[in-house]
Parts: structure tokens; sequence; C-alpha cells
């Protein structure tokens, strides 16, 4: 096996490419894609959902509730992706980004602020110092890919990408052909996260963040999850992430828990570490370390990170800062004390 160097950055898809070879046994052919996928061991279901369970109910102490509480808001991808959004929606989502309390300076800043990518520079554009590209620590990630259905010709979904790096964007968040991968046309989902993976590519020679959308509530199965994850990897995914946030089951604890499993798997091969995203329907703090609690079992506290884990969620901060007033105070303080969208 071929010892990749760990890295927390996008990959570089040549050295993903030599692992996948590694991996498949040959080149990602789609019969060896197929052969490999396919001799992946079958999910034990109600032994992954029994995990998951008891995981989501590990009680944790209040000053780890702290940390937890803080930890969420530091690895959320504060989200907006509605048809109606403006540019005054993603500027106030942006202040928000920036000071998710305005009573509490010592509140967390988010990871990163997700949009469309007709909306990414206004984004870049109203988080000024504080946009990574200028050596602050808040990302830009914009869906593209014909998200969310991801229903267009391969160049219209290029170029789709490329409109959204050029305009800045730090990271992308691409959907998978669904429909070829339930046709079982793995090859073909390969070759376009491998080409998606190019137009990441920036004038400088780096490379957007690739996050994959694997829209689990769509693939009907924990096995299709196991190998979509696997798909994703092979290809040269940074991340991989659970659902859209348009289409229900979103984001659920076993779900995450497969694909962290395969993160884990990936890493045990590779020294790779792949990051894991759960977006969609997590809108509670409780729900939150529940997440939180699943990563460091999993795959260990090391994960915790923005590099390695992100929540994708747009209501999700108000109950965070909710909760984290009443850790702070002892008592709520009401709905008044976070802005709702
Ligand atoms: O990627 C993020 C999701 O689209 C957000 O979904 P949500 O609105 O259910 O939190």
């Amino acid at each position: 096996m071929t010892q990749l160097i760990e890295a927390a950055g996008a990959a570089a898809p040549a050295s993903r490419e030599t692992a996948a070879v590694d991996v498949l046994g040959g080149a990602a052919s789609e019969v060896n894609l197929r052969r490999f996928l396919h001799g992946l061991p079958g999910v034990d279901g109600v032994g992954l959902e029994a995990r998951a369970a008891g995981l989501g109910t590990r009680s944790i102490k209040t000053s780890s509730k702290a940390w937890a509480v803080d930890r969420t808001i530091g690895l959320m991808d504060l989200t907006t992706l509605e048809g109606a959004d403006t540019p005054g929606r993603v500027r106030s989502l942006v202040a928000k980004a920036l000071m998710p309390d305005p009573s509490d300076p010592t509140c967390p800043r988010v990871a990163a602020v997700c949009v469309y990518g007709d909306l990414v520079d206004v984004a870049i554009d109203a988080l000024g110092d504080a946009h990574v590209g200028r050596g602050g620590t808040i990302g830009v990630a914009a869906v593209a890919t014909a998200f969310p259905a991801g229903r267009a010709s391969l160049e219209v979904k290029l170029a789709d990408v490329g409109d959204a790096v050029a305009a800045g964007a730090d990271e992308i968040d691409m959907v998978i052909d669904r429909g070829a991968f339930l046709a079982g046309r793995y090859g073909e989902v390969y070759d376009e996260i491998v080409a998606v993976k190019e137009a990441c590519r920036r004038p400088d020679g780096g490379y957007a963040h690739l996050k994959v959308i694997l829209e689990t509530g769509e693939l009907k199965t924990y096995d299709n999850v196991r190998r979509a994850s696997w798909l994703s990897i092979l290809a040269g995914g940074d991340f991989i992430k659970t659902s859209t946030g348009k289409v229900s089951p979103a984001a659920t604890l076993p779900v995450t828990l497969s694909m962290l499993e395969v993160v884990r798997d990936w890493y045990a091969l590779t020294g790779e570490r792949i990051g894991v995203k759960p977006a969609g329907g997590i809108r509670s703090s409780k729900d939150a370390i529940k997440y939180l609690v699943t990563v460091a079992e999993t795959v260990g506290e090391e994960w915790l990170v923005p590099e390695l884990f992100r929540f994708g969620a747009s209501s999700l901060l108000n109950d965070v800062l909710l909760q984290r007033q009443k850790l702070a105070s002892g008592r709520y303080s009401g709905n008044d004390y976070v802005t709702i969208d």
C-alpha cells in the first residue's frame, strides 16, 4: 500500500488516483469498481442502528457540554440555500457568521457559510478580512453541479463548478448522480467526481475543497451508502456529505455512523483523513452533541476540527446559542435572544 501523506487539505488528485489503484487492485474501471463495491461486506443495519442509538444516549458532563456547544458552532457551515435567496439575505447570514452572539464576544465563529454559487461574491465581500482568502477563518462553500437534483449534462455541471471557483469559493459541495449510481453505473459517477475535482482547480494550482453529497435519503440502503462513500473517496472527495437538505430523510445518526466507518477504514488503509458532513434536518444542540460523540467514538476526537468535520445547517445555530446562553447564565433568555431567519 502506498503510504500517503496525512493531509487535512484538499487532496492532490494524483495521490488519490494512486491510492484508488492500490485499493481497487487496478485502474478505476467500471469492472474493477463494481467488483470492489459489491465485494464490500454488507452492512448489518440492525447492529448499526443499535450502535448509533447507544452513542446517541451517552450523557456528557456540563463542562463538556459547554465545550461541545462552542465546538458545534466552530464546525458549522451556516447555510442558506433557497430559491428566494438575495444578496441581503446572504449579508445577514454573514453578519451572523461573523458575530453569532453580539452580546458575547467570546462566542466562536462558524467554519464557513454555504450558499448558491451566484452569491459567492456577495458572501466574500461581506466577510471582508474574516474570509480565509484574506487571512481570516471563515470559508465560503458553494453548492454546485446542478444542486440539488444533479440532473444536467456534465458540461453544465462543470461550468457551474467553474463559475463558483472563479468567484472565489473555497469549498464546493457537489451532488452525485444518484440516477447513475442506482442504475449501477459506478464508473460514470466516479468519472464525474474526478472531473468536478479538476474543475475545483484554482489559477494558483491549489484546489477548492470538494465535498461530495451522497443524498443518502435517495440511496435506499445502508449498503448503498457504504458503496457511495467508498466511490466518492476513491474519486477524490475531501469530504463526504450526507444530504442536500432538500430530500427527506436527510442526515441521520446511523447513516453518518456508516460513513464515518468508511472514513475510518480509508484512514487505516492509506493514512489519509477524509472529512464528514452531516447536513439537513439537524436543528437542536442536543442532536449536534450526539454527532460529536459519534465522531469521537468512531474516528477519534482529532476529527472534531473544521478541516475534517462540519455540520451543514440553516437553523441549528439558533438553538445552540440558546443552549450556550443557558449554560452561562443558568436560564433561557427566550427566543428573541437569537435572530430567527
Ligand atoms: O447543507 C445544508 C442543508 O441544506 C441545510 O439543511 P437544513 O435547512 O435542514 O438545516
